[in-house]
């Protein structure tokens, strides 16, 4: 049989169509990622206080990436960040605790120190609070002993790490309530001791 007098055609088509795939995909490849690091800018992810974490690539599919960006990247969570996230959290509580607490919430003052004590996510903190909290017990008696009452235990931890103290009589300036319409966010107390 004689060879094929279409095969040298075939042959051409071929590498042709194989250079234009390569080529295609290269082309497709740097549009992805000229895409991704544009959203990144435009739109960006999360933010975290430590300017030092490297990026994290993120899928472009992925809905992280509709969530609003402040300016910088993601990455591990520090024991800092995490003390700030915490001390924000407990400060805007105390400023928003009511004026008249009824009994569950003092009691929910007491379980929420004691499990923070257990499981807050660093072990030696937490075992610290724990220490601090067996001599310093949560006081939630009203708005301003639990402010002041927290105000004294950070300040506790502040001293042993060997930072400021930070003035309790200042802690209403530092710490206010959410800016929520209509107080919408402000939790409710009761006159009566129930
Ligand atoms: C329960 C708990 C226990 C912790 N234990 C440890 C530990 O054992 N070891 C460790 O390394 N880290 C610990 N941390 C983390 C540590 O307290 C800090 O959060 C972290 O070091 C970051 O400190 P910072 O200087 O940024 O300010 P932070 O101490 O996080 O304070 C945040 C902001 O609160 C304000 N502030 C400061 N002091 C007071 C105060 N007394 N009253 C009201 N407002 C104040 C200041 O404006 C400050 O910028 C703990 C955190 C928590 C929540």
């Amino acid at each position: 049989m004689g060879e094929n007098p279409w095969q040298p055609l075939l042959q051409t088509f071929e590498k042709l169509s194989n250079c234009v795939q390569t080529h295609l995909s290269n082309f497709i490849g740097i549009q992805n990622t000229t895409r991704r690091s544009s959203t990144t800018v435009q739109n960006p992810v999360i933010s975290v206080d430590s300017s030092s974490s490297p990026p994290i690539a993120t899928n472009s599919s992925s809905s992280l990436q509709k969530l609003p960006l402040k300016e910088k990247s993601i990455g591990p969570v520090t024991k800092e960040d995490l003390g700030r996230a915490t001390w924000t959290f407990l400060h805007t509580l105390a400023a928003q605790y009511p004026e008249k607490p009824t009994r569950q919430q003092k009691k929910d003052v007491k379980e929420l120190m004691s499990i923070l004590s257990r499981m807050y996510p660093c072990r030696e903190c937490a075992d610290h609070f724990k220490e601090i909290l067996r001599s310093n017990p949560a006081q939630a008696g009203s708005q301003e002993e639990f402010s002041q009452w927290l105000c004294h235990v950070h300040n506790t931890v502040n001293r042993s790490l060997g930072k400021l103290v930070f003035p309790c009589e200042r802690v209403d300036a530092r710490w206010g309530k959410l800016e929520c319409e209509q107080k919408s966010c402000d939790l409710h107390g009761t006159s009566m001791d129930f």
